[in-house]
């Protein structure tokens, strides 16, 4: 069988395909002179299957998408102290080179517009790089994203640099208020080289879903950035992603997103996928017109949207029963799945509910996936308070799923790989041959 994904891309694909609107970056005359007909779209899971339809293996420079991830950079390099002095994270709702600080601190509002990222490029590396190190460091950054070795394209790094006036504006008033505290056309050249990175469409699905993979790139299993940033970086991403359209593009489309005036669009959904499409035309924005509404496609065909509740959790307790009797009788709380917070809550829930009169009590984990923090330790303050009351508890745990259990402060847990362990067999002459045996014995 063929996979049904390429299938509905290049469905994808064709619904979009006819619409010719939007114009080339015509501020950049190298990607003015660009193919516009190009079109692509590439899925890449978390697991590092990649999906694709179109031109997803056709390059192109990344322009402003690299500004996420050069954030990202910053972020894990200096900390985020340092860079959140010199960088906001408020929407700004205005074009990506508007010329607009902070009117108190000189702060770019955020890291996405063309203010902020030029600020973000000069916070990459660590303190005291050379110019060229830190496009170095930016470079082996944004291809450890990738997870391939990425190029510049220096011609469109000459063609925009001949042309960067705005951006060079932008970056003599950011030295104006000591943000920048360098050169400011070393700054914007640096900016520039990162903007020329060469991409593809596939590229850019596996960017995105290194960050929908906390960090980790699906398949060389490298940690790019720790988790925190990641979680910030999808944040501003969310809120200020595509610019004086953020707002439209939250409600609508609901991923967080990063545009290129080249023509390329990236989505990260946390857990799941890395999305990217290519195709040069832009709206007015400056976001690929045939890029938007492929997404708002694959939104709404796929229950994308961040904001949709997902399905209720299925129950965290499976069941809840007795193994054995008299004395040695054990309740048993058979949990399963990922348990989080609210998986947590209906554990604690059941254990409150049922009140066990069973001197012996399991937390039985053999079906459960993973366990949050949060999780294990509200389980374990349910263990903890079950000891107090007097209980004796067994976490049934054979695959260590929650390492270290220990409740402290008068808690005690006795791991065990099955339930029948936490079962002492009575001895044989004092069974009762008509009795049924205990269960599981
Ligand atoms: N939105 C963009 O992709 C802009 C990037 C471009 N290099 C610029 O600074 O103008």
């Amino acid at each position: 069988m063929r996979s049904v994904i390429p299938d509905y891309l290049t469905e994808a694909l064709g619904a979009v395909e006819s619409d010719l609107s939007g114009e080339l970056a015509g501020y950049i005359p190298e990607l003015a002179a660009a193919d516009p007909e190009r079109l692509g779209a590439a899925f890449a899971t978390v697991q590092g299957e990649v999906y694709g339809a179109g031109d997803i293996d056709t390059e192109f420079t990344i322009q402003s998408i690299s500004k996420p991830f050069a954030y990202a950079l910053a972020l894990a390099d200096r900390g985020f102290a340092p860079v959140l002095a010199k960088v906001g994270v408020e929407p700004s709702g205005e074009a990506f080179n508007q010329i607009s600080l902070e009117s108190d601190t000189g702060r770019p509002l955020n890291p996405m517009i063309n203010a902020g990222a030029i600020t973000t490029h000069a916070l990459a590396g660590a303190a005291g790089l050379t110019p060229a190190e830190r496009v170095e460091r930016v470079v082996d950054g944004l291809s450890a994203f990738a997870g391939r070795r990425l190029r510049m394209d220096e011609a469109v790094c000459a063609s925009e640099m001949r042309h960067a006036h705005r951006n060079l504006a932008i970056a003599h008033m950011l030295r104006g208020h000591d943000i920048l505290t360098e050169d400011p056309r070393t700054v914007v050249d640096g900016y520039t080289r990162q903007c020329s990175v060469l991409v593809t469409a596939r590229d850019l699905a596996m960017m995105a879903a290194t960050l929908a993979n906390r960090g980790v790139h699906p398949l060389s299993g490298e940690r790019v950035v720790p988790e925190p940033v990641v979680r910030q970086v999808l944040s501003v991403m969310f809120t200020c992603g595509m610019y004086d359209a953020a707002g439209d593009w939250a409600t609508q489309v609901g991923i967080p997103a990063k545009s290129g005036v080249a023509g390329g669009l990236i989505g990260a959904l946390p857990g799941q996928i890395g999305i990217a499409t290519f195709s040069p035309r832009l709206d007015p924005h400056g976001n690929s017109v045939r890029g938007v509404s492929l997404f708002e496609r694959f939104s709404s065909d796929m229950g994308m949207h961040l904001m949709g509740a997902p399905a209720t959790a299925r129950a965290v307790v499976r069941s809840h029963h007795v193994v054995g009797d008299g004395p040695n009788a054990l309740r048993v709380l058979q949990l399963q799945g990922g348990i989080g917070f609210t998986g947590a809550e209906q554990v604690v829930r059941e254990a409150v509910e049922v009140a066990p009169t069973e001197a012996r009590v399991a937390l039985d984990l053999t079906l459960v996936h993973s366990i949050d923090d949060v999780a294990r330790r509200m389980l374990l303050e349910v263990a903890r308070r079950l000891t107090l009351d007097g209980h004796e508890v067994y976490l049934v745990d054979p695959e260590t799923i929650l390492p270290d259990p220990d409740p402290g402060d008068g808690g005690r847990v006795t791991v065990v790989a099955t339930v029948e362990q936490a079962v002492p067999s009575p001895p044989a002459v004092a069974r009762d041959r008509n009795q049924p045996r205990p269960h599981g014995t």
